[in-house]
């Protein structure tokens, strides 16, 4: 095939992805509410989003001009450099005020940030689809500006990402050049300990007492619970069938810090046991603070335990029937990883088992259907998703950028889970992310 009729077809697979799936969305158009409540997405909607980002972003490498779309690429940074002028300022939250728009002048009143320089921060972000440009230096809010206003744990992570991890990032390029720091993966050689020149970790820093290090620390806290919402983390608890379990089944919520997860599970599977295990300063907020406003019945009916541990150094509760370890392996080197997994193996008993909560990260090559155990998007979308699901791939940057640390393939946790004796069993999808399966090895 020749090279304009196979870009001809290209174009035109793309084009029939974005009409059918855009048929789907609309579908889906009176549920636009819910969605920004981080309430669960239908399936068939998340679908059809993956495939209407990944075929855009396709379709537009595919025709624009090569020097067009490297220069996007490379000027893509003044994005998150002026949406961090507006988080800091809080614009979202004054704009809020003025349904139908407030000019510049009184935005620099508001906040002492000049007029002029503000407007083209806002004209920027507006060409980007995030505000309204209502006329002449004249903004407003948009359905996407909305989601940030202050009091919306978005923007906490927004301020988060635009800021220390923006920053860190400027030094990836040189850690990774330095030859005595590409290999390491040790949370003390990360980008971030460079660039802001900590003494210790990220972990440390936000340990720290400084003004600067106790906001950050506090955007980092809340901003998780934004995140979690963006990649849609609690998609497992209706797209695993707890509800199928037999009653009394125990989950034992391994480094499951005060309970987001196991609150939620509680409240919708009354008939399940549950364990919270974390550090003790965890616990703590878990069983005083979060539990009794967020599950308060689980407690009355005395189906929690709140059980202190270091899962570096001792196994878990013993016996449990699944063991949920979630979001813990991404902040680990494999060594550690291979700990934390050995100590759950120590407590696992013959019909235990482990459900690993994290990105799964695809390859961007397509396999044969039999042999891929995730879905793949159809063809001639890049199988991953591309554009559609990158996120997996924005945050295991971010995990290498802020803590040396990194989120894992299939095989990746496959071979983890083996050198802990534990053997693999399946892979469930679950919104953006997976849950990987093990039972101990026989
Ligand atoms: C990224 S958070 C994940 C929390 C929870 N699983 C979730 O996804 O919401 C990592 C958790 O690991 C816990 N953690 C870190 N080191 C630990 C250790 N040595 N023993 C037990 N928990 C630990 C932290 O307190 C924190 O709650």
């Amino acid at each position: 095939m020749d090279t304009t009729t196979s870009v001809t077809n290209e174009l035109r697979s793309l084009l029939s992805l974005i009409v059918d799936s855009a048929a789907i969305a609309q579908r889906h158009i009176p549920d636009r509410e819910k969605l920004s409540q981080g309430e669960p997405i239908d399936s068939e909607l998340r679908s059809s989003i993956f495939v209407i980002e990944a075929a855009c972003a396709q379709l537009c490498s595919l025709i624009a001009r090569p020097s067009d779309a490297l220069a996007n690429k490379f000027f893509a940074f003044y994005e998150p450099a002026c949406i961090q002028v507006v988080l800091t300022n809080k614009i979202p939250d004054i704009l809020q005020e003025y349904p139908s728009g407030v000019h510049i002048s009184e935005l620099e009143k508001r906040t002492g940030v000049d007029a002029g320089k503000l407007g083209r921060v806002l004209r920027l972000l507006a060409a980007k689809h995030l505000f309204q440009e209502v006329s002449a230096d004249t903004f407003a809010n948009n359905y996407l500006s909305k989601y940030l206003l202050s009091s919306n744990p978005m923007s906490s992570f927004g301020l988060h990402i635009t800021d220390e991890c923006f920053k860190a990032s400027t030094n990836l390029s040189d850690t990774l050049n330095d030859p005595a720091l590409t290999a390491s993966a040790s949370p003390a050689d990360a980008s971030f300990v460079k660039h802001f020149k900590v003494n210790g970790t990220l972990f440390d820093y936000y340990a720290g007492s400084s003004p600067e290090q106790v906001k950050r620390a506090t955007q980092f806290g809340v901003g998780m619970i934004g995140w979690g919402d963006a990649i849609e983390a609690n998609a497992v608890i209706n797209e695993f069938p707890w509800g199928s379990l037999p009653e009394g089944t125990t989950i034992c919520d391994v480094g499951g810090g005060v309970g987001n997860i196991s609150t939620q599970l509680a409240n919708s599977y009354p008939a399940l046991r549950l364990i919270l295990q974390d550090l003790p300063h965890q616990l703590k907020i878990a069983e005083e603070e979060v539990w009794p406003e967020h599950a308060p019945k689980a407690i009355a009916e005395n189906r929690i335990e709140f059980i202190p541990f270091d899962f570096l150094q001792e196994a878990p509760k013993l016996g449990c029937d699944i063991y949920y370890v979630k979001n813990i392996l991404h902040d680990w080197a494999d060594g550690d990883c291979i700990k934390i997994l050995k100590n759950v193996k120590n407590a696992m008993g013959t019909s235990s088992r482990v459900l690993v909560h994290e990105f799964i990260v695809r390859p961007g090559y397509r396999m044969p259907k039999e042999e891929a155990k995730f879905t793949q998007a159809p063809e001639p979308l890049l199988p991953n998703y591309g554009e559609g699901r990158i996120r997996q791939y924005t945050l295991d940057i971010n995990m290498m950028t802020m803590l040396n640390s990194k989120e894992r393939t299939l095989q990746d946790f496959i071979d983890l889970g083996e050198t802990a004796g534990l053997q693999f069993v399946k892979i469930w999808e679950a919104g953006e992310m997976g849950l990987v399966e093990f039972v101990t090895k026989a």
